[in-house]
This record gives structure tokens, C-alpha cells and sequence, in this order.
């Protein structure tokens, strides 16, 4: 159904902005808030807000088209910045005699970058002061596949930013800066498909090297720590596409990062212009011109914002199910995100390779890492029990196993495989050992046994966090991959219990972890 043009006002933080938007976007207006000292203050910006907000939707409708719809951002943001525009947008729908529209800001960002580049169905990387994200269609839904478990990437640099007297927001400085400096060793976290930034800013606040140098390693450590999680998202969902959303997509090197990812594996990589990166409201017009055509509109009884609304919240209407081609085929080597598996009968030979992404230094280290600790952690899981493949020789970047043939638990997500999974974790977590990469791909189904591989993120830890993060990794893929989710975890949870005296402890903090990082 075609409709006409929807009018798009956003303003969840820094900007207060509207657009109308038909077949292409026909006029955007913005007034941004720009914080006299330190970050983003919650109510200043809405003081703001509610002073330019009648300019700026004058500005856009003044000589335009009538619009047929009022599209909002409805979440997430600040709670005082969401209500000025929701009673702005309430007020005019009401008064136009138009249907409202509640936009979710997180699904706003991919669906522009889905219009911009023309891309069917890609692996999103939204990375913006508040969020961190990797997301994906599947189902009906924008599933999130990993996210960081603390600040958003372009909070971080701007903390930073800061903390050396530099002015909000720190991004663009940052990379200016980055440009003349040298690479250091800063602390890099990723887990699973998850990501924490929090010890990178404290250590950058901490060096004592150029601020350049400090600059230049805090972009090769955070942007690549980014990319690989978009890189394991594009290897395990088999899309081909990818596209980079968010404010923190401005940045040059990130782009750069992700093009050679992505050039590397054969996808298609594309990035929005500038305009629609960062927080606009010709995405919020865009997004509900779509949601509006598909019959999404929001009763202004149900309008109220939402600060935490989650992308994986939102059923999309808008979109057919993409048809997704696969990586089946049975061959002698398999390509994963960091490394090439080659067969024989009885033998893998697990190669890391070396990404041109990465700072040649941090790749050296972390292929030399992961591929230590995988061999050492396979061989001591295997001696507490927990089925792995027996080693056979080890290099600085390749590791040559035993062969197990097996399904994917990917394929054999049933209550009695997730019972006989949160055993084997039971088991795990409770000699001390954290896989640090659970999904669905790294457990093998071979009739009632199951076994576990990939150990390249895995470390030894007694602490309730680790382990808490450890089940949450897998809990997220459950999520992100199953419409029976609730029942899995159960099922996990049950046979956790079972092996893992601190059980009760452990699934609370997971569930804290969960909560956290969420918003704000
Ligand atoms: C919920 C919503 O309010 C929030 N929006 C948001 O964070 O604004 P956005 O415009 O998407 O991103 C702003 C961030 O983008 C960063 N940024 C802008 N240019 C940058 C650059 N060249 N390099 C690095 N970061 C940059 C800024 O430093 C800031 O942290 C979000 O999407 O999470
Ligand atoms: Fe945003």
C-alpha cells in the first residue's frame, strides 16, 4: 500500500529532529543540544527540546504535503527527552486527525541503513553512544546476537574524551587525534558475541603514553573487538550483507575495519551517508512510512514512551521472511570467524588466521592466546570430564585434534539436549573452567552424547561473574535463534543445577547481567 509522506520526530538524546519522508526523504531539520560542560544532561536536553521542538516541526511541514501519519520515537532513550516529543507527536496527531506512529529508535537505525544501501537482509553493527549491538532479522523479529554487557562504544570514547578535557562529543576529536598516534597494548573483551568497554576506558584514563598513541590503540582495541563479534554474526547466522548504523559509524577507521572484514569473508559491506548515522529524524519518518503501510499504528492510549524499549521488543510487519542460502555444504575444510577447520578421517586441524583488520600486533597476540589457552583449556575440561577431542599437536597458531562427527546443537535444540548441555556446563563452571563462546554451534550432538569444542575464548575463573556471562552467551543465542527459548533454559537450567553446586547463585547473577547494559 502506498501512503504518502509520514512526518518523523526524533529527540531520545542529543537531537531534536524532524523529517518527512515519501518515496525519498523530502526535508530534514535539526537542532542538536549541546551540553555547556561536561555529557549529556537528561533534563537539560529536554528543556532544550521543548524550546526548538515547534520550530523544527514548523520548519519541516511549513509549504510540505499534509503528512498521513506522525511517526515518534518511542524508546529507548532518556525518559524526559522521550515524553517532550511523545506529548509533541500525541498532540499533533490528534489535531491533524492522523494515526501515530511508536518507533523504536535501535530498529529506526537498521531500517535507514537497509534503505541506504539497498540491502535485502544484513548482519547490523549499531554502534552508538548508548548502544552496542549486533543484530540480525530472523522470524519476525530484530534479534540481538550480542551487545555490550556494559557502556556503549560511543560512550566509552567519549568518557575518555572527557577525562582529557576534551569537548562532548569526543568521537570526531578522538579520531583526529588517533591519526597521529602509535600502537600499545590495551585490555581487549569479547565474549562470545558480547562485549565490555568498560576496562578499556579505565586503562586509556590510565596510560601514561601521547595522548595520540592512546587515541590511535583505543580505536584499534575497541573498533576491533567490534568487529570481530560482527564477524562471528555474519559466520553463524550465513548472511552475506552488512551494514554499519549509529553515530560511532561516522568514524573512518571503524568503517575501514569492517570493509576488510567483510571484503575478506565476500560480503557486502555498506555504511549510510553521514546525515542518516547518527540520530536523525528522517530514520524515525522512514521507519514509520514502513510500519504505517504495514498497519502498525499505535493508539494514543498506548502511546507512552518506553526509556528501555528493546529492538527484539518490536514485531515487524514490514518485512518478508529473506531467504537465506546457507553454509551447508559438506566439505573437507569449514571457515568459521577466526579460523580455518580442515579434516582428514580422523583428524582437525583448527588454523587461526591472521585478519587484516586488526593491528598487526594485537593479531599476533591474539592468535598466539587463544590458540595456547584453547589447547590447554580442551585438555583439562577433558580431565574433569566434559567430553573434548583429544589433542594431538599444537603450533603457535593451529591446534591438530581428534575428529568428532557430530550435529550442531543448532539443529538438535530439544528439552532432553538442553538438559544434558547445562550438565556439561554443570560440569564445566565447576572445576573452575569458563568456555567463554557458548553457542549452539560450538556443542556436538553424536546420538545421547554431546560434545564441546571451540575452547578459543575460554579461561579458568572462579568467579560467579564469568560464569553468570558464560550461560548468559548461550541464553542469548537460545534467544536469538528459538521461538521456545523459555523451555530450553529450563531445560539448561535443570541439569545446570544438577552439577554446579552454586546453581541458584550463578542463574540470579546471569539474569542481572541480562538487566544490565540495557539501556542507561
Ligand atoms: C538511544 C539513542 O538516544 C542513542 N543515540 C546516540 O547515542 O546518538 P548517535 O547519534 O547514534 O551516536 C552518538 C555517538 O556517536 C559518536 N561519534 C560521532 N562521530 C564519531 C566519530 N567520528 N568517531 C567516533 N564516534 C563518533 C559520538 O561521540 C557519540 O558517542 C542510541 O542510538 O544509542
Ligand atoms: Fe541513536
Amino acid at each position: 500500500m502506498k501512503s504518502g509522506p509520514v512526518l518523523g520526530i526524533e529527540g531520545t538524546a542529543w537531537n531534536l529532529s524532524a523529517a518527512l519522508f515519501d518515496d525519498d526523504l523530502i526535508k530534514l531539520v535539526s537542532d542538536p543540544y549541546k551540553p555547556v560542560q561536561g555529557g549529556i544532561h537528561p533534563r537539560e536536553a529536554a528543556q532544550h527540546h521543548a524550546s526548538v521542538i515547534t520550530r523544527v516541526i514548523g520548519e519541516v511541514l511549513d509549504d510540505g504535503p499534509k503528512p498521513v501519519a506522525i511517526a515518534f520515537s518511542q524508546g529507548p532513550g532518556l525518559g524526559p527527552c522521550l515524553r517532550i516529543v511523545g506529548t509533541a507527536a500525541r498532540a499533533l496527531a490528534l489535531s491533524l486527525k492522523v494515526p501515530l506512529i511508536g518507533v523504536n529508535h535501535c530498529v529506526a537505525h537498521v531500517e535507514i541503513g537497509r534503505f541506504a544501501s539497498g540491502f535485502d537482509d544484513p548482519v547490523v553493527l549499531y554502534a552508538s553512544g548508548a548502544n552496542t549491538q549486533v543484530l540480525g532479522y530472523l522470524q519476525g523479529r530484530y534479534r540481538i546476537f550480542g551487545e555490550t554487557l556494559d557502556i556503549g562504544i560511543g560512550n566509552a570514547i567519549d568518557k575518555f574524551a572527557r577525562s582529557q578535557g576534551l569537548p562532548h562529543p569526543g568521537g570526531p576529536e578522538i579520531e583526529r587525534l588517533a591519526r597521529q598516534g602509535s600502537y600499545f597494548p590495551l585490555p581487549y573483551t569479547v565474549k562470545g558475541m558480547d562485549l565490555a568497554f568498560s576496562g578499556l576506558v579505565s586503562a586509556a584514563k590510565d596510560a601514561s603514553a601521547p595522548l595520540e598513541d592512546i587515541c590511535y590503540s583505543f580505536q584499534e582495541t575497541g573498533f576491533a573487538m567490534c568487529t570481530e563479534v560482527t564477524e562471528r554474526a555474519l559466520s553463524q547466522t550465513g548472511k552475506n550483507e552488512m551494514i554499519l548504523v549509529g553515530g560511532v559509524g561516522a568514524n573512518k577507521r571503524l568503517q575501514t575495519m569492517l570493509r576488510e572484514m567483510c571484503d575478506d569473508r565476500g560480503a557486502a559491506f555498506s555504511v549510510p551517508i553521514p546525515q542518516y548515522l547518527g540520530d536523525n529524524g528522517a530514520m524515525i519518518a522512514y521507519t514509520g512510512k514502513i510500519m504505517f503501510e504495514s498497519g502498525s499504528t499505535l493508539p494514543v492510549e498506548l502511546s507512552r514512551v518506553n526509556p528501555s524499549f528493546r529492538a527484539d521488543q518490536v514485531e515487524v510487519t514490514w518485512r518478508d521472511e529473506p531467504v537465506v542460502s546457507g553454509n551447508h555444504e559438506e566439505s573437507a575444510t569449514t571457515r568459521g570467524a577466526e579460523a580455518v577447520v580442515s579434516f582428514t578421517d580422523i583428524t582437525a586441524t583448527k588454523t587461526r588466521v591472521s585478519k587484516r583488520y586488526r593491528h598487526p600486533e594485537l593479531d599476533k597476540r591474539l592468535i598466539n592466546e587463544r590458540t595456547r589457552a584453547e589447547a590447554r583449556l580442551i585438555s583439562e575440561a577433558r580431565r574433569v570430564g566434559v567430553r573434548t577431542p583429544i589433542i594431538r599437536e599444537i603450533t603457535h597458531d593451529a591446534i591438530v585434534m581428534e575428529r568428532i562427527i557430530g550435529q550442531k546443537l543448532k539443529e538438535n535444540l530439544t528439552p532432553e539436549t538442553l538438559i544434558e548441555t547445562g550438565r556439561m556446563i554443570g560440569r564445566l563452571h565447576s572445576s573452575q573452567i569458563i568456555h567463554g563462546d557458548l553457542t549452539t554451534c560450538n556443542f556436538l550432538v553424536q546420538g545421547n552424547k554431546l560434545w564441546l569444542i571451540d575452547f578459543g575464548l575460554a579461561l579458568t575463573s572462579s568467579e560467579i561473574e564469568h560464569r553468570g556471562v558464560d550461560i548468559h552467551v548461550l541464553y542469548q543465542i537460545l534467544e536469538s535463534t528459538s521461538n521456545d527459548s523459555d523451555n530450553l533454559k529450563k531445560s539448561f537450567m535443570k541439569g545446570y543445577r544438577e552439577l554446579m553446586p552454586e546453581a541458584d547463585e550463578i542463574l540470579t547473577r546471569e539474569h542481572e547481567i541480562e538487566l544490565r547494559g540495557r539501556y542507561l
